[in-house]
């Protein structure tokens, strides 16, 4: 898999900062509550923070722009800056879908965020989002997600995973690139 190619030690001092991304049913959620279980560290879920009128937008069936995401990326950057300020670890589950929302992120974390991209085709995410009960998101938003993403850059720290590879292998190559991590968060 490609990727930022840099282990998480390499992502600065302390606890990791992780963030998981990807399109709608990527597993941002699944995979990211595990490493965090794994890490020792604390899960946030990043749709919480979406408003009320972010989650009404999606479930009608329209797509988030720019706007609608600058107020929801400003609160998860605040969460992301707390954790960092405090030298604490943790896992975000957030699509940040552009460069631009990562980076946003990124300042906020300093050094220490690690990005895991969970990379899917278009028909598995909107396959999996279709079977998915419960949830607020649409499967004929999956398209919008796909024409929104920008994949993992080279320069960002992190690892892109193949995310239909199923939970243990994903857990196992999150592993090898935590396994230097000091006792705070190993295990
Ligand atoms: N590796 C996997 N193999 C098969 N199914 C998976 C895998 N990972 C997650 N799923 C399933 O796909 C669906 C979407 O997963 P999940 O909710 O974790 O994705 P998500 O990226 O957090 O989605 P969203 O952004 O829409 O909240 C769920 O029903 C989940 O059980
Ligand atoms: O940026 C976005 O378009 C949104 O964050 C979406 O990704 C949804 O929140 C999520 O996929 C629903 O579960």
């Amino acid at each position: 898999m490609t990727g930022g190619g840099e282990s998480v030690r390499g992502a600065g001092q302390g606890p990791p900062i992780v963030l998981v991304l990807g399109v709608s049913g990527s597993g941002k959620t699944t995979v990211g509550k595990a490493v965090a279980e794994r890490l020792g560290v604390t899960f946030v879920e990043g749709d919480g923070f979406h408003s009320a009128a972010n989650v009404a937008k999606m479930t009608a069936g329209h797509a988030l722009d720019d706007a609608d995401r600058e107020p929801w990326l400003r609160a998860l950057a605040d969460r992301v800056r707390r954790s960092a300020e405090a030298g604490e670890g943790l896992v975000l589950a957030c699509s940040a879908l552009k460069r631009a929302y990562r980076d946003e992120l990124r300042a906020a974390a300093g050094a220490r965020l690690w990005c895991l991209y969970l990379a899917l085709d278009r028909d598995t995410a909107r396959d999996r989002v279709s079977r998915r009960t419960g949830h607020f998101m649409p499967a004929r938003l999956v398209d919008s997600q796909f024409a929104t993403l920008e994949p993992l850059e080279p320069d960002e720290p992190g690892l892109t995973l193949d995310a239909t590879v199923g939970l243990p292998a994903a857990l196992a190559r999150v592993r090898a690139a935590v396994a230097d991590f000091g006792p705070s968060t190993g295990r």
